[in-house]
């Protein structure tokens, strides 16, 4: 049996046209979504990143600024350009593209990002806010995890939802979020002992573990969702994620693929954080 394949592509494109239509709503009431994203050094993926990042604001009529700043910038510098972004009217949202160079305290720098303007959902003050349960702008991967599982018209209430992988970015805010949706949730990671046994448990399983093809299919209770964080570039080129999708696929239940899985959906719900985080400070939400 094949299983369903859940497409962040065709779910992105759902979700950016509904943020075009609000986007036209808030233009007649003078108001345009500004997004400033900030790049340091020259690591390839990350300028793909920041130019897609620069497409989709384009393409949905948002404000954007990117900051392409060399290698060798210094702390102080990209500081102080968070700080004017930070009191910039026309900026809703500020992105700093990571990794950051080795000489650069990533703490340091998202802890400077105004709580309001943080659209990654990295702040310590939005994820205390994601801890209690309390409204945040929410990390855009974990959130387009649960919006992917959501529009596949799966119930995450009473299930069994096992998350591979401890990460502040993507381990943990999801294991929070599908905790708020109801799900019973274990977390696994590099030292868990029996990690198939535990995994054939879920009902959903979610995994983002950083290593390529690492789940087959002994991990995987027939029917159970899959979702794949995974993103591992191969020695031939090819992207792959952390879950073996031909050897799944043919014991679960829906899945996403990679790529078209997950990745889509970051740049999709950092453009849903924009909005929000506009509406806000325009009294409109
Ligand atoms: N400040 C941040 N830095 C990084 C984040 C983040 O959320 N905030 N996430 C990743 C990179 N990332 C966005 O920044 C990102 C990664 C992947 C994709 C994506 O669409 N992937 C495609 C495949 C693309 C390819 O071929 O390389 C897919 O999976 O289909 C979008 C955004 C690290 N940094």
């Amino acid at each position: 049996m094949t299983a369903t394949i859940i497409s962040g592509k065709q779910v992105s494109e759902e979700i950016r046209g509904s943020i075009a239509g609000e986007v036209k709503e808030l233009a007649a009431k003078g108001v345009v979504p500004g997004l400033a994203v900030v790049l340091v050094g020259e690591d390839p993926a990350s300028h793909v990143y920041v130019r897609n990042k620069e497409k989709a604001c384009h393409d949905l009529g948002y404000y954007s600024e990117v900051h392409r700043l060399p290698a060798d910038t210094s702390q102080a510098d990209l500081l102080a350009l968070v700080d004017k972004l930070n009191h910039q009217d026309s900026i809703d949202g500020i992105l700093v593209q990571l990794p950051l160079p080795k000489h650069i305290d990533e703490k340091a720098v998202i802890n400077a990002i105004a709580v309001d303007k943080d659209v990654d959902g990295f702040h310590p003050v939005n994820v205390g806010n994601l801890v209690i349960g309390d409204d945040s702008l929410l990390p855009c991967t974990p959130a387009g995890v649960i919006e992917l599982i959501k529009r596949a018209g799966i119930s995450l209430s009473g299930k069994h939802a096992v998350v591979i992988g401890r990460s502040n970015i993507v381990g943990k805010p999801v294991s929070l979020l599908l905790q708020r949706e109801n799900a019973t949730v274990t977390m696994c990671h590099s030292r868990t002992a029996n990690m198939a046994e535990i995994a054939r448990q879920a009902d959903v399983l979610v995994v983002a573990i950083g290593r390529a093809n690492f789940i087959d299919a002994s991990y995987v209770k027939p029917g159970a969702v899959v979702i794949d964080v995974g993103m591992n570039r191969l020695e031939n080129g090819k992207l792959a994620g952390d879950v073996d999708f031909e050897s799944v696929k043919e014991v679960s239940g829906p899945i996403t693929p990679v790529p078209g899985g997950v990745g889509p959906m970051t740049i999709t719900m950092l453009m849903q954080n924009t909005l929000t985080a506009a509406k806000r400070h325009h009294g409109l939400a």
